[in-house]
């Protein structure tokens, strides 16, 4: 069964289509990055499945439930990291999850269980200084122990490593991969290194709509080109004969030819080039091309 289901979303602000005709599925155990620029409806799209904006059209379901605007029974199956947490900042983590535990109502006896359970996950343990004090990489940790608490089906996260350096990303992205045995995770991002990185597949909104969906773990993105290192003068000599421009340094990108073609024309004039390699597109070219 898919943990989310988005079916033919609308959503338009004062006449304005923000989001139309949007589908999408997730299921269980994924990591689905759900990519766009400034603006491209991300956040609005996350508010409808937790049921806190009013679609204008479509439907959304979580773990086979039908989300309803208002009314969000199907929350007890979410966890929401928003991607600037805010907490009661005079408490320390272990004060605060204890308090996110008595407000989901857990059981006594599990509490003490969970919450260790979570420090260690987040790396917090035995981190006794309050709140106020952490880095924004440390706030951005006990926020997802904080959503994790109720042991959630689905874990959505908004852009959750944008404000952090890149230690702090790291350390999120690890955490978000080890809680897929457990949890599904949607989260929005514009770091497509980071979804690279750790998503098994990937939704690229644009113009209102998924235009590209990408299994990662299956799909290659493709071939960019053939990247050439070459010397000024061999330059000038394949330059007329092949479809090359420079990619930087001493190195060219060609295009448009086989590996066989090139060859023959490095041959023909005694180049030998130090380095002559494949290279794949990264996922950023693909957005790049999908979304210009
Ligand atoms: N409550 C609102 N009223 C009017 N317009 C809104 C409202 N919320 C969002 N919008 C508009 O909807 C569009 C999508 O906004 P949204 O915040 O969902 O984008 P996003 O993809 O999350 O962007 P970012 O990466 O900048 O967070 C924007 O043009 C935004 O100005």
């Amino acid at each position: 069964m898919d943990i989310l289901k988005i079916e033919g979303l609308k959503k338009a602000f004062n006449q304005k289509t923000v989001i139309e005709e949007l589908s999408l599925e997730v299921a269980q155990n994924e990591i689905y990055g759900f990519i766009g620029s400034n603006g491209a409806g991300k956040t609005t799209t996350m508010k409808m499945v937790l049921g806190l904006l009013k679609p204008d059209g479509g439907d959304i379901y979580v773990c086979g439930e039908k989300v309803r605007f208002g009314d969000t029974p199907t929350n007890r199956h979410v966890g929401y990291l928003p991607d600037v947490p805010e907490f009661y900042t005079y408490m320390n983590a272990e004060e605060y999850l204890k308090l996110c535990a008595d407000i989901t109502k857990m059981e006594k006896a599990e509490q003490r269980g969970r919450i260790d359970e979570l420090l260690n996950l987040v790396g917090l343990q035995g981190e006794k200084s309050r709140i106020r004090n952490y880095s924004r990489g440390m706030k951005q940790r006990l926020g997802i122990a904080q959503a994790l608490i109720h042991r959630p089906k689905l874990l959505i996260c908004d852009e959750p490593t944008s404000a952090l350096d890149p230690k702090g990303r790291m350390e999120i992205l690890k955490i978000l991969k080890e809680i897929t045995k457990e949890t599904t995770v949607i989260f929005s991002t514009h770091i497509l290194s980071d979804v690279e990185r750790i998503c098994d597949r990937v939704g690229i909104l644009y113009d209102r709509k998924i235009v590209k969906e990408i299994d990662l773990a299956r799909e290659s993105l493709g071939e960019k080109g053939i990247v050439i290192e070459l010397d000024r003068e061999a330059y000038g000599t394949v330059a007329p004969l092949l479809d090359i421009r420079h990619a930087g340094g001493s190195e060219y990108t060609i295009e448009n030819h086989s590996l066989r073609e090139i060859y023959d024309v490095l041959h023909a004039h005694g180049i030998h080039p130090e380095k002559i390699v494949k290279e794949r597109k990264s996922l950023e070219d693909v957005y790049l091309e999908v979304t210009t």
